[in-house]
Protein backbone atom coordinates (compact mmCIF):
# COMPACT_ATOMS: atom_id res chain seq x y z
CA UNK A 1 0.00 0.00 0.00
CA UNK A 2 1.10 3.79 -0.71
CA UNK A 3 0.25 6.50 1.49
CA UNK A 4 -0.53 9.02 -0.22
CA UNK A 5 -2.22 11.79 2.39
CA UNK A 6 -2.55 12.22 6.50
CA UNK A 7 -5.00 14.43 7.53
CA UNK A 8 -4.56 15.86 11.11
CA UNK A 9 -7.76 16.17 12.70
CA UNK A 10 -7.53 18.40 15.72
CA UNK A 11 -10.26 18.12 18.62
CA UNK A 12 -10.94 20.10 21.62
CA UNK A 13 -13.09 18.05 23.90
CA UNK A 14 -14.53 18.23 27.52
CA UNK A 15 -14.35 15.54 29.44
CA UNK A 16 -17.62 15.08 31.58
CA UNK A 17 -15.50 15.08 34.90
CA UNK A 18 -12.14 16.34 35.93
CA UNK A 19 -8.99 13.91 36.18
CA UNK A 20 -6.55 14.50 38.97
CA UNK A 21 -2.97 12.75 38.88
CA UNK A 22 -0.59 13.63 41.43
CA UNK A 23 0.79 15.85 38.58
CA UNK A 24 -2.34 18.18 37.98
CA UNK A 25 -5.62 18.07 36.75
CA UNK A 26 -7.62 18.18 33.60
CA UNK A 27 -10.94 18.15 32.24
CA UNK A 28 -10.17 19.67 28.31
CA UNK A 29 -8.16 16.99 26.42
CA UNK A 30 -6.80 18.41 23.03
CA UNK A 31 -6.74 14.96 20.62
CA UNK A 32 -5.37 14.80 17.24
CA UNK A 33 -6.82 12.16 15.18
CA UNK A 34 -4.76 10.83 12.22
CA UNK A 35 -6.20 10.01 9.14
CA UNK A 36 -4.12 7.80 6.60
CA UNK A 37 -5.38 7.79 3.09
CA UNK A 38 -4.01 5.17 0.46
CA UNK A 39 -4.31 5.37 -3.12
CA UNK A 40 -7.45 3.49 -3.27
CA UNK A 41 -9.01 6.68 -1.68
CA UNK A 42 -8.88 3.72 1.59
CA UNK A 43 -8.79 5.42 5.20
CA UNK A 44 -6.88 4.11 8.16
CA UNK A 45 -7.46 5.81 12.02
CA UNK A 46 -5.32 6.19 14.55
CA UNK A 47 -4.63 8.94 17.43
CA UNK A 48 -2.54 10.63 19.39
CA UNK A 49 -1.84 10.63 22.64
CA UNK A 50 0.10 13.25 23.94
CA UNK A 51 -0.73 15.48 26.93
CA UNK A 52 -1.54 19.10 26.67
CA UNK A 53 1.55 20.01 28.03
CA UNK A 54 4.61 18.34 29.22
CA UNK A 55 3.59 16.68 32.35
CA UNK A 56 2.94 12.85 32.06
CA UNK A 57 6.25 12.56 29.91
CA UNK A 58 8.05 15.20 28.22
CA UNK A 59 5.71 14.80 25.12
CA UNK A 60 3.00 17.41 23.85
CA UNK A 61 0.78 17.66 21.47
CA UNK A 62 1.97 21.46 19.71
CA UNK A 63 5.09 19.46 19.67
CA UNK A 64 3.63 16.38 18.53
CA UNK A 65 1.84 18.09 15.54
CA UNK A 66 5.53 19.88 14.51
CA UNK A 67 6.96 16.75 14.34
CA UNK A 68 4.28 14.99 12.40
CA UNK A 69 4.18 17.81 9.70
CA UNK A 70 7.68 18.30 9.74
CA UNK A 71 9.07 14.36 9.80
CA UNK A 72 6.87 11.53 10.89
CA UNK A 73 4.17 12.32 7.71
CA UNK A 74 6.34 12.85 4.81
CA UNK A 75 8.74 10.12 5.64
CA UNK A 76 5.63 7.57 4.99
CA UNK A 77 4.10 9.76 1.77
CA UNK A 78 4.58 7.67 -1.65
CA UNK A 79 6.84 4.59 0.30
CA UNK A 80 5.84 1.68 -0.78
CA UNK A 81 4.57 -0.35 2.81
CA UNK A 82 3.80 -4.50 2.43
CA UNK A 83 3.47 -4.46 6.31
CA UNK A 84 3.20 -1.90 9.16
CA UNK A 85 6.13 -3.12 11.23
CA UNK A 86 8.15 -1.41 8.38
CA UNK A 87 7.28 2.19 9.63
CA UNK A 88 8.86 1.79 12.98
CA UNK A 89 12.03 0.94 10.22
CA UNK A 90 11.54 4.13 8.40
CA UNK A 91 11.33 6.43 12.16
CA UNK A 92 13.98 4.31 13.44
CA UNK A 93 16.73 6.80 12.85
CA UNK A 94 14.80 9.38 14.61
CA UNK A 95 14.84 9.49 17.69
CA UNK A 96 12.10 9.05 21.05
CA UNK A 97 8.75 11.40 20.01
CA UNK A 98 6.87 7.89 20.43
CA UNK A 99 3.14 9.44 20.80
CA UNK A 100 3.57 10.92 17.45
CA UNK A 101 5.37 7.77 15.45
CA UNK A 102 2.83 5.77 17.11
CA UNK A 103 -0.33 7.70 15.80
CA UNK A 104 0.55 7.45 12.15
CA UNK A 105 1.95 3.99 12.79
CA UNK A 106 -1.89 3.30 14.16
CA UNK A 107 -3.34 4.48 11.55
CA UNK A 108 -0.60 2.51 8.67
CA UNK A 109 -2.27 -0.46 10.87
CA UNK A 110 -5.85 -0.16 10.90
CA UNK A 111 -5.49 0.32 6.55
CA UNK A 112 -3.34 -2.45 6.51
CA UNK A 113 -6.38 -4.57 8.32
CA UNK A 114 -9.30 -2.88 6.62
CA UNK A 115 -7.27 -3.80 2.97
CA UNK A 116 -7.21 -7.21 4.36
CA UNK A 117 -10.71 -7.27 5.61
CA UNK A 118 -9.57 -8.77 8.94
CA UNK A 119 -9.78 -7.06 12.37
CA UNK A 120 -7.46 -4.88 13.65
CA UNK A 121 -6.72 -7.18 16.63
CA UNK A 122 -6.47 -10.30 14.31
CA UNK A 123 -3.61 -8.28 11.71
CA UNK A 124 -1.69 -8.18 15.44
CA UNK A 125 -2.25 -11.65 16.32
CA UNK A 126 -5.03 -10.74 19.06
CA UNK A 127 -7.31 -13.92 19.72
CA UNK A 128 -9.79 -12.70 22.28
CA UNK A 129 -12.95 -12.27 21.15
CA UNK A 130 -13.84 -9.93 24.67
CA UNK A 131 -11.33 -8.15 26.68
CA UNK A 132 -12.01 -7.36 30.60
CA UNK A 133 -11.92 -3.53 31.25
CA UNK A 134 -11.11 -1.82 34.80
CA UNK A 135 -11.30 1.77 35.44
CA UNK A 136 -8.96 4.09 36.92
CA UNK A 137 -10.33 6.80 38.65
CA UNK A 138 -9.04 10.22 39.69
CA UNK A 139 -8.23 11.60 43.14
CA UNK A 140 -11.36 13.52 44.39
CA UNK A 141 -11.00 16.81 46.92
CA UNK A 142 -12.12 14.39 49.79
CA UNK A 143 -11.96 10.33 50.58
CA UNK A 144 -15.87 10.19 50.99
CA UNK A 145 -16.40 11.33 47.07
CA UNK A 146 -13.72 9.23 46.27
CA UNK A 147 -15.88 6.17 47.58
CA UNK A 148 -18.65 7.29 46.08
CA UNK A 149 -17.17 7.34 42.70
CA UNK A 150 -15.75 3.73 43.20
CA UNK A 151 -19.40 1.98 44.15
CA UNK A 152 -20.43 3.44 41.05
CA UNK A 153 -17.71 1.83 39.63
CA UNK A 154 -18.51 -1.26 41.34
CA UNK A 155 -22.12 -1.13 40.86
CA UNK A 156 -20.96 -0.57 37.11
CA UNK A 157 -18.94 -4.39 37.00
CA UNK A 158 -15.32 -2.92 36.06
CA UNK A 159 -13.15 -5.89 36.79
CA UNK A 160 -10.67 -3.56 39.13
CA UNK A 161 -10.73 -0.36 40.40
CA UNK A 162 -7.40 1.88 40.07
CA UNK A 163 -7.31 4.84 42.21
CA UNK A 164 -4.66 7.95 42.22
CA UNK A 165 -2.68 8.40 44.69
CA UNK A 166 0.23 11.44 46.06
CA UNK A 167 2.06 12.16 49.37
CA UNK A 168 -0.41 12.91 51.93
CA UNK A 169 -3.35 10.94 50.07
CA UNK A 170 -2.17 7.54 50.31
CA UNK A 171 -2.48 5.09 53.13
CA UNK A 172 -5.32 6.64 55.28
CA UNK A 173 -6.77 7.31 51.60
CA UNK A 174 -6.29 3.19 50.69
CA UNK A 175 -7.00 2.50 54.24
CA UNK A 176 -10.28 3.96 54.57
CA UNK A 177 -11.29 2.15 50.51
CA UNK A 178 -10.26 -0.77 52.02
CA UNK A 179 -12.53 -0.91 54.95
CA UNK A 180 -15.75 0.10 52.78
CA UNK A 181 -14.73 -2.55 49.89
CA UNK A 182 -12.63 -5.84 52.08
CA UNK A 183 -12.80 -7.68 48.73
CA UNK A 184 -12.38 -5.48 45.36
CA UNK A 185 -9.41 -6.06 42.98
CA UNK A 186 -7.87 -2.56 43.55
CA UNK A 187 -4.78 -0.92 42.68
CA UNK A 188 -2.74 2.63 42.73
CA UNK A 189 -0.91 4.52 40.93
CA UNK A 190 1.14 7.33 41.83
CA UNK A 191 2.47 8.76 38.43
CA UNK A 192 6.22 9.15 40.02
CA UNK A 193 5.15 11.16 42.96
CA UNK A 194 7.46 9.12 45.49
CA UNK A 195 11.51 8.78 45.81
CA UNK A 196 13.00 5.83 47.74
CA UNK A 197 13.08 8.08 51.06
CA UNK A 198 9.43 7.33 51.45
CA UNK A 199 9.87 3.87 51.62
CA UNK A 200 8.10 3.68 54.62
CA UNK A 201 4.73 5.02 53.01
CA UNK A 202 5.34 2.42 50.21
CA UNK A 203 5.96 -0.38 52.63
CA UNK A 204 2.77 0.62 54.76
CA UNK A 205 0.51 0.02 51.22
CA UNK A 206 1.99 -3.81 51.39
CA UNK A 207 -1.40 -4.40 54.61
CA UNK A 208 -3.72 -3.93 51.62
CA UNK A 209 -3.32 -6.44 49.67
CA UNK A 210 -3.45 -4.30 46.71
CA UNK A 211 -3.15 -6.06 42.99
CA UNK A 212 -0.08 -3.66 42.06
CA UNK A 213 1.70 -0.22 42.54
CA UNK A 214 1.76 1.21 39.62
CA UNK A 215 4.80 3.81 39.07
CA UNK A 216 5.86 4.85 42.53
CA UNK A 217 9.31 6.37 41.67
CA UNK A 218 10.55 8.52 39.40
CA UNK A 219 9.52 8.40 35.35
CA UNK A 220 12.26 6.25 33.46
CA UNK A 221 13.87 4.95 36.68
CA UNK A 222 14.44 0.91 36.78
CA UNK A 223 17.03 1.15 39.81
CA UNK A 224 15.76 2.18 42.33
CA UNK A 225 12.55 0.28 41.23
CA UNK A 226 14.68 -2.33 41.50
CA UNK A 227 15.35 -1.75 44.98
CA UNK A 228 11.48 -1.14 45.90
CA UNK A 229 10.20 -4.15 44.25
CA UNK A 230 12.81 -6.10 46.97
CA UNK A 231 11.86 -4.64 49.92
CA UNK A 232 7.58 -4.41 49.41
CA UNK A 233 5.46 -7.18 48.84
CA UNK A 234 3.02 -5.34 46.27
CA UNK A 235 4.16 -5.81 42.99
CA UNK A 236 5.42 -2.96 41.23
CA UNK A 237 4.18 -1.82 37.97
CA UNK A 238 5.91 0.16 35.91
CA UNK A 239 4.41 2.56 33.53
CA UNK A 240 6.46 5.93 32.62
CA UNK A 241 9.78 4.03 32.96
CA UNK A 242 9.04 1.94 30.06
CA UNK A 243 9.48 3.50 27.00
CA UNK A 244 11.16 1.29 24.54
CA UNK A 245 11.31 -2.34 23.77
CA UNK A 246 15.16 -2.35 25.48
CA UNK A 247 13.74 -0.03 28.62
CA UNK A 248 11.09 -3.11 28.95
CA UNK A 249 13.65 -6.19 28.57
CA UNK A 250 16.26 -3.60 30.91
CA UNK A 251 13.30 -3.37 33.99
CA UNK A 252 12.43 -7.12 33.87
CA UNK A 253 16.45 -8.23 33.60
CA UNK A 254 17.37 -6.09 36.67
CA UNK A 255 13.51 -7.10 38.58
CA UNK A 256 12.59 -3.78 38.52
CA UNK A 257 8.76 -4.23 38.32
CA UNK A 258 6.70 -7.71 38.13
CA UNK A 259 4.04 -6.02 35.54
CA UNK A 260 3.82 -3.65 32.85
CA UNK A 261 1.22 -1.01 31.82
CA UNK A 262 1.58 -1.12 27.88
CA UNK A 263 0.62 1.85 26.70
CA UNK A 264 0.84 1.79 22.62
CA UNK A 265 1.45 5.43 22.46
CA UNK A 266 4.10 5.71 25.47
CA UNK A 267 6.67 2.52 23.75
CA UNK A 268 6.72 3.65 20.34
CA UNK A 269 3.35 1.93 18.20
CA UNK A 270 1.99 -1.51 17.81
CA UNK A 271 4.74 -2.94 16.77
CA UNK A 272 6.51 -2.16 19.72
CA UNK A 273 3.76 -3.20 21.82
CA UNK A 274 3.84 -6.82 20.07
CA UNK A 275 8.07 -7.06 20.65
CA UNK A 276 7.71 -5.82 24.47
CA UNK A 277 3.91 -8.80 25.07
CA UNK A 278 6.57 -11.35 23.39
CA UNK A 279 9.39 -10.74 25.68
CA UNK A 280 7.32 -10.75 29.15
CA UNK A 281 5.24 -13.04 27.94
CA UNK A 282 8.80 -15.13 27.67
CA UNK A 283 9.49 -14.01 31.68
CA UNK A 284 5.91 -14.36 33.13
CA UNK A 285 5.28 -10.63 33.10
CA UNK A 286 1.66 -10.38 33.03
CA UNK A 287 0.75 -6.84 30.59
CA UNK A 288 -2.65 -4.19 31.00
CA UNK A 289 -3.35 -2.02 28.38
CA UNK A 290 -3.24 1.72 30.28
CA UNK A 291 -5.24 4.49 28.68
CA UNK A 292 -4.55 8.03 28.41
CA UNK A 293 -8.33 9.32 28.30
CA UNK A 294 -8.60 8.13 25.04
CA UNK A 295 -11.06 9.59 22.56
CA UNK A 296 -13.01 6.18 20.23
CA UNK A 297 -9.71 5.51 17.62
CA UNK A 298 -7.55 5.43 20.24
CA UNK A 299 -9.64 3.09 22.60
CA UNK A 300 -10.80 0.92 19.73
CA UNK A 301 -6.70 0.65 19.45
CA UNK A 302 -6.37 -0.24 23.04
CA UNK A 303 -9.39 -2.71 23.00
CA UNK A 304 -6.99 -4.71 20.16
CA UNK A 305 -3.94 -4.89 21.75
CA UNK A 306 -5.41 -6.32 24.70
CA UNK A 307 -7.03 -9.25 22.67
CA UNK A 308 -3.13 -10.86 22.83
CA UNK A 309 -2.71 -13.81 24.83
CA UNK A 310 -0.29 -11.70 27.84
CA UNK A 311 -2.75 -9.26 28.65
CA UNK A 312 -3.90 -10.80 31.08
CA UNK A 313 -4.81 -8.11 33.91
CA UNK A 314 -8.12 -6.05 33.25
CA UNK A 315 -6.97 -2.65 31.30
CA UNK A 316 -7.88 0.71 31.29
CA UNK A 317 -10.09 1.04 28.27
CA UNK A 318 -13.65 1.60 30.48
CA UNK A 319 -16.80 2.66 28.02
CA UNK A 320 -16.80 5.77 26.29
CA UNK A 321 -19.53 7.16 27.97
CA UNK A 322 -16.76 7.25 30.90
CA UNK A 323 -15.23 9.91 29.82
CA UNK A 324 -17.33 11.61 26.83
CA UNK A 325 -20.92 13.21 26.41
CA UNK A 326 -20.70 11.67 22.79
CA UNK A 327 -17.57 9.91 21.59
CA UNK A 328 -16.35 9.80 18.17
CA UNK A 329 -16.87 6.60 16.91
CA UNK A 330 -20.07 4.78 16.03
CA UNK A 331 -20.71 2.43 18.05
CA UNK A 332 -19.29 3.81 20.74
CA UNK A 333 -17.11 1.60 23.24
CA UNK A 334 -19.39 -0.06 26.28
CA UNK A 335 -18.48 -2.39 28.94
CA UNK A 336 -21.16 -4.18 30.49
CA UNK A 337 -20.08 -6.40 33.47
CA UNK A 338 -16.45 -4.77 33.03
CA UNK A 339 -16.19 -6.73 29.41
CA UNK A 340 -16.04 -5.24 26.19
CA UNK A 341 -16.56 -7.64 22.69
CA UNK A 342 -14.51 -7.26 20.57
CA UNK A 343 -15.89 -5.92 16.70
CA UNK A 344 -15.95 -7.92 14.33
CA UNK A 345 -15.48 -5.11 11.58
CA UNK A 346 -12.53 -5.15 9.70
CA UNK A 347 -9.95 -2.88 11.14
CA UNK A 348 -10.95 -0.88 14.17
CA UNK A 349 -14.41 -2.19 13.88
CA UNK A 350 -16.34 0.93 14.27
CA UNK A 351 -16.75 4.00 12.02
CA UNK A 352 -14.82 7.34 12.48
CA UNK A 353 -18.15 9.33 12.83
CA UNK A 354 -17.59 13.20 11.26
CA UNK A 355 -20.72 14.16 12.32
CA UNK A 356 -20.10 13.56 15.53
CA UNK A 357 -16.53 14.89 15.48
CA UNK A 358 -17.92 18.13 13.86
CA UNK A 359 -18.51 19.69 17.39
CA UNK A 360 -15.27 19.46 18.22
CA UNK A 361 -12.92 20.28 15.18
CA UNK A 362 -10.29 23.03 15.41
CA UNK A 363 -8.86 22.44 12.42
CA UNK A 364 -7.57 19.40 9.82
CA UNK A 365 -4.60 19.88 8.61
CA UNK A 366 -3.74 18.14 5.17
CA UNK A 367 0.10 16.19 4.14
CA UNK A 368 0.86 15.52 1.59
CA UNK A 369 3.57 14.59 -1.34
CA UNK A 370 4.04 18.33 -2.07
CA UNK A 371 4.90 18.60 1.74
CA UNK A 372 8.83 17.26 1.54
CA UNK A 373 11.06 16.27 4.82
CA UNK A 374 12.27 19.58 6.02
CA UNK A 375 15.86 18.59 7.79
CA UNK A 376 18.88 20.24 8.03
CA UNK A 377 20.84 16.86 8.20
CA UNK A 378 21.19 14.87 4.67
CA UNK A 379 22.62 11.35 4.96
O1 LIG B 1 -8.79 5.91 31.86
C1 LIG B 1 -7.71 6.12 31.31
O2 LIG B 1 -7.61 6.36 30.09
C2 LIG B 1 -6.47 6.07 32.14
C3 LIG B 1 -6.27 7.30 32.87
C4 LIG B 1 -4.92 7.35 33.52
O3 LIG B 1 -4.76 6.75 34.56
C5 LIG B 1 -3.88 8.12 32.91
C6 LIG B 1 -4.11 8.91 31.83
C7 LIG B 1 -3.15 9.85 31.36
C8 LIG B 1 -1.98 10.04 32.04
C9 LIG B 1 -1.82 9.43 33.36
O4 LIG B 1 -2.33 10.23 34.37
C10 LIG B 1 -2.53 8.12 33.42
C11 LIG B 1 -1.76 6.98 33.93
O5 LIG B 1 -0.75 7.22 34.56
O6 LIG B 1 -2.05 5.80 33.69
MG1 LIG C 1 -0.04 5.31 35.15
Amino acid sequence: MKIKEIKLHQLLMTMKNPFTTSFGTQQKRFVTIVEAIDEDGLSGFGECVSGEDPLYSEEFMDATLIALKKYFGPLVINKEISHPDEVWEIYKPFKRNNMAKASIEGAVWDLYAKKKGITLAEAMGGTKKEVDVGVSLGLEDTDELLLERIGEKVEEGYKRIKVKIKPGRDVEMVRKIREVYPEIPLMVDANSAYTLDDIDILKALDEFNLMMIEQPLMAGDIIDHAKLQKQIKTPVCLDESIDSYESAAAAIELGSCEIINVKVGRVGGITQSIKIHDLAEKHNIPLWCGGMLEAGVGRLHNVAITTLSNFTLPGDTASSSRYWFEDIITPEVVAENGVVKVSEKPGIGAEVDFGKMEQYLVKTETITEDDTLDMIMHN
